[in-house]
């Protein structure tokens, strides 16, 4: 892994002096045996099936300068090739720890949880929030048409759906125009603006006109799938926007479904933070979803930990993927604090009494969360939030 991953490969070469290797050549800080006469977690083209495997935790470090500050360089070297050598039958990077070089060349998030709650009005407790579901389908006046109703329901936070860019259906700037109108008119009424997260992934000219658009609007959030923009689409995205950049993680599952495959959410979460993503999808408890809920608490938490010396770049955890109200007090007990994004679609649209029901039940189920109460005790005087219960993914 070290070898292939820096100055060598499969073969000494001329020129690989033991100077050069001194200088540029990846260490193995440490290997720890785990477990050994385990079966290979993946197969490989040319070793045996019955061949046995060891488990091993093993700490890789590079010199800076091999890549100087760079992300997407930094990808292609601690992500790269060695998730194909042979000589390893699955590998996981569980953790990514890095100079304060990177957070000189990197700006992060410039609205993290404080210049979000500032844009979307909400001082304390969760942002209660839903992403427009049928995810596609609707056009310009009819998804204006739900973000009016949510609006009037008291929500604080909308999303498009990832699914939702910008098709002939459902054009960018219309829906961008039409979907303001509303906003901007229960603004007018309640002095506060909900914030909606309008999906601009794209081309790179493309992104940057979106957000010029949703600027000019009065937008207060952009939203990219990560996967698709990739880190020059995000770290370009960042040094363009004047607006919170809400990350959403699609594809996540083929980046960390098998045990010993893929990413830990802290490490390849690191990426995006420092390119600059303002809100980072974590899944949810009981999600709908193949996502353990301990992995579920565990990334939510990393999202305030520190990312580097001196620079810590904390983003907002948005919990999402069959969210109903039975989540929320789970949800606050685990992570001990209500900043974060509460996105839940089919749990509050699918409300038997409506989408103002859902909204409404969400944010009790908060209340009642916050103030100890159980769930059940609280439904019981509260129609709205004993609809809700009725619902779960
Ligand atoms: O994009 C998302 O976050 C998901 O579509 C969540 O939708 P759901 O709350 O209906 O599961
Ligand atoms: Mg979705």
């Amino acid at each position: 892994m070290a070898g292939e991953q820096s100055s060598g490969t499969f073969v000494s070469v001329p020129g690989e002096s033991a100077e050069l290797k001194a200088r540029s050549a990846a260490r193995v800080v440490s290997c720890e045996v785990m477990a050994t006469d385990l079966p290979q977690s993946v197969p490989s083209a040319g070793v045996d099936p019955a061949r046995r495997a060891s488990r091993a935790r093993v700490t890789l470090s590079w010199p800076l300068d091999n890549i100087g500050p760079s992300l997407p360089n930094l990808v292609a070297t601690v992500a790269g090739n060695l998730f194909e050598l042979r000589q390893v039958a699955g590998l996981r990077l569980e953790a990514l720890r890095l100079p304060p070089a990177f957070a000189e060349a990197y700006p992060g998030p410039a609205f993290g949880v404080g210049g979000t709650r500032r844009l979307a009005g909400v001082e304390a407790g969760p942002l209660i929030g839903t992403i427009i579901k049928p995810s596609i389908g609707f056009d310009p006046a009819q998804t204006a048409d739900l973000v009016d109703t949510l609006c009037a329901a008291g929500i604080d936070f909308v999303k498009d759906d990832e699914l939702q860019s910008a098709g002939p259906t459902c054009p960018f700037e219309a829906r961008v125009d039409a979907v303001m109108r509303a906003v901007d008119a229960h603004a007018d009424r309640t002095g506060r603006k909900v914030m909606v997260a309008f999906n601009l992934t794209g081309d790179l000219d493309e992104m940057r006109r979106r957000h010029d658009h949703v600027l000019a609007a009065g937008g207060t959030c952009v939203m990219a799938s990560l996967n698709s923009v990739g880190i020059v689409g995000m770290v370009e995205l960042r040094r363009h926007s004047a607006l919170p950049i809400h990350a959403h993680r699609n594809g996540w599952g083929y980046l960390s479904r098998h045990p010993s495959l893929g990413w830990s959410f802290p490490a390849w979460s690191a990426l995006w933070r420092l390119a600059g993503a303002d809100h980072m999808h974590v899944n949810g408890l009981a999600n709908k979803f193949a996502e353990e809920d301990g992995s579920v608490i565990a990334a939510a938490r990393s999202c305030a930990e520190p990312l580097v010396d001196g620079a810590p770049m904390t983003v907002m955890p948005v919990f999402s993927s069959g969210q109903t109200v039975w989540q929320a007090a789970g949800t606050y007990e685990a992570l001990g604090t209500a900043d974060l994004i509460h996105c839940s679609g089919g749990g509050i649209l699918a409300h038997p009494d409506g989408p103002a029901a859902g909204v409404q039940a969400l944010r009790h189920a908060w209340e009642a969360a916050i103030a100890g109460r159980p769930l059940a005790d609280a439904a019981a005087t509260d129609p709205a939030l004993a609809g809700a219960m009725t619902l779960k993914a």
